[in-house]
Formats: C-alpha cells, sequence, structure tokens
C-alpha cells in the first residue's frame, strides 16, 4: 500500500535504528562490540585527549544519574592527570555496561560509542546495514526536491560511519545533513522545533520516519508530519497506535504527491 508524502513537506527527517537499519544490526553487532572491546580500548586510549573527554562526559553525566536506581556511578577523581588509571578505567567500563544494560541514549555513552566503533568500521570489521528500499527511496525524493536528513540518537560521526561504511558503499551523499542527540533527545517536542530552525524551514515542512511512538508524539507535538516505519524485528505497535498513525513497511511505499499528480 503507498502513503502520499503531502506537498507541504520538504525535508524527510530519518531515524537509523528501526527505520533505515535492522534493529538486529545495532543489537547483535554494534553493540557487543562495544561490550567485547570497552576495556581494552579504554586501556589503549586512556591518555588521549578524546578518550579523557569521553571519560569527562561520562563522569559527568554519572553525576546527574546519581538518583537513579542501581545507577553505576563515576567517581570524580576517575579523570584528569592524577588518576589511577587501572582502578579508573574499571569504574568507567562498568558505567558504560551500566548504561546500555538500559539502553541509555545519553550523549556521553553514545559519543565513546562512535569514537569505538570508528575503528571497527574503518578496519573493515563491521559494515553499516540499511535496508535494500532505502537508497532507492532516497535517490528517488532527492530527484524531487526533498532534503533528507538523519536524526538518531547515534553520534553524528557514529552515523557517518554506518552510512558511509555501509553494504552497499558509501551513502553518505544521500543526505543533507544529520542530527544526534546534542539538538535534543528524541522523544521532546523541543528538538524537532531546533531541527526545523536548523535545516531553516517550519516543523510543519518536517516529515519524521520512525519505529517508536515516543519519538513520533514528540515530532508530532513540536507540529512535525509522521510517519511510523515497521520492519521486521520492530516493537510491536499496540491497536492504538496503528490506529493513530500512517504506517509503512518499506520506503518504497511513500509516494511524493507532486508525482502522484503525473
Ligand atoms: C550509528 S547509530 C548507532 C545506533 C545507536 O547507537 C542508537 O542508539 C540508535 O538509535 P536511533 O535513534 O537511531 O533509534
Ligand atoms: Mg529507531
Amino acid at each position: 500500500m503507498q502513503t502520499v508524502v503531502p506537498p507541504a513537506v520538504s525535508a524527510i527527517l530519518l531515524d537509523i535504528e528501526g527505520t533505515t537499519t535492522p534493529i538486529s544490526f545495532v543489537k547483535d553487532v554494534l553493540f557487543p562490540y562495544i561490550k567485547e572491546n570497552v576495556k581494552s580500548y579504554l586501556h589503549t586510549h586512556w591518555d588521549e585527549k578524546e578518550c579523557q573527554e569521553d571519560v569527562d562526559l561520562l563522569r559527568k553525566q554519572a553525576k546527574n544519574d546519581e538518583e537513579l536506581e542501581g545507577a553505576v556511578l563515576i567517581p570524580e577523581w576517575c579523570s584528569g592527570e592524577n588518576a589511577d588509571k587501572e582502578q579508573a578505567l574499571e569504574m568507567v567500563t562498568n558505567n558504560i555496561l551500566w548504561q546500555m544494560s538500559q539502553d541509555r541514549k545519553t550523549t556521553a555513552l553514545k559519543q565513546l560509542q562512535g569514537h569505538m566503533w570508528r575503528e571497527a568500521f574503518l578496519r573493515g570489521e563491521v559494515k553499516g546495514e540499511v535496508y535494500k528500499d532505502v537508497a532507492p527511496a532516497i535517490k528517488e525524493w532527492r530527484k524531487e526536491g526533498k532534503k533528507v536528513y538523519i536524526y538518531s540518537s547515534g553520534s553524528v560521526e557514529a552515523q557517518k560511519l554506518l552510512f558511509g561504511y555501509s553494504i552497499e558503499g558509501d551513502l553518505l551523499e544521500l543526505f543533507d545533513g544529520h542530527f544526534d542527540t546534542k539538538i535534543g533527545s528524541k522523544i521532546k517536542a523541543e528538538s524537532y522545533r531546533e531541527i526545523a530552525k536548523n535545516i531553516g524551514c517550519s516543523t510543519d515542512n518536517i516529515l519524521f520516519l520512525t519505529d517508536v511512538t515516543k519519538e513520533a508524539r514528540a515530532a508530532e507535538e513540536a507540529g512535525a508530519r509522521v510517519i511510523l516505519v515497521v520492519r521486521p524485528g520492530n516493537t510491536e505497535l499496540t491497536e492504538e497506535e496503528e490506529m493513530s498513525y500512517s504506517i509503512i513497511t518499506s520506503f518504497g511505499e511513500l509516494l511524493l504527491s507532486d508525482l502522484k499528480a503525473n
């Protein structure tokens, strides 16, 4: 079945996990890579500026998380020149593993993950999985003058790795820009307003494609248009959610209204 995109839409904003990319790729490939390698990564890179910045951000996040039940914290002494490296990296590792056990989407965790995946993608150990219908559909949309952006909890750096080193080669030229949680949480309406400001359009001109209804609601609250994407392995939608949203199972089902007229 086809779903018509209203002509007012000038920008299509795409989620990654569960939308352009199977959840299984994230859960079974990307996340295990972090869990298996985080300690040795920290060990190797600990003294580098980038790694210390990542640790500092993780420590600040942990401070904010103090109130959370079961939170694994990172004491103040864990970053900086005088830190006992072995003890500190043990604490940081435990914090990362705890955050991942909760599938947290903090900027601190996502930044470190992006830096770790860089090694895996550059060495060719990992290639980004992208659904087959994604690239051909985006090419069509762009031909029709639509701008296409990514908005994911994964850091912009990680997004560029996934699409730049994908199973279909370098797909980065499909996108006009990338957003991550530095612009705000995906479940906050304000983030979509900020994205619209950044793109230079009204939220009403944005069509957001996502698999997560909390994200869909936030985008709608901001005035953006939303279509839910149902892919194999995604969380099942409730009957109410199915009734409330337009749904597609492939990007090929989107029909630009300008095209329909032809
Ligand atoms: C290269 S993105 C890695 C996937 C990830 O870490 C993530 O949290 C995906 O979140 P999304 O917002 O795309 O569902
Ligand atoms: Mg998603």
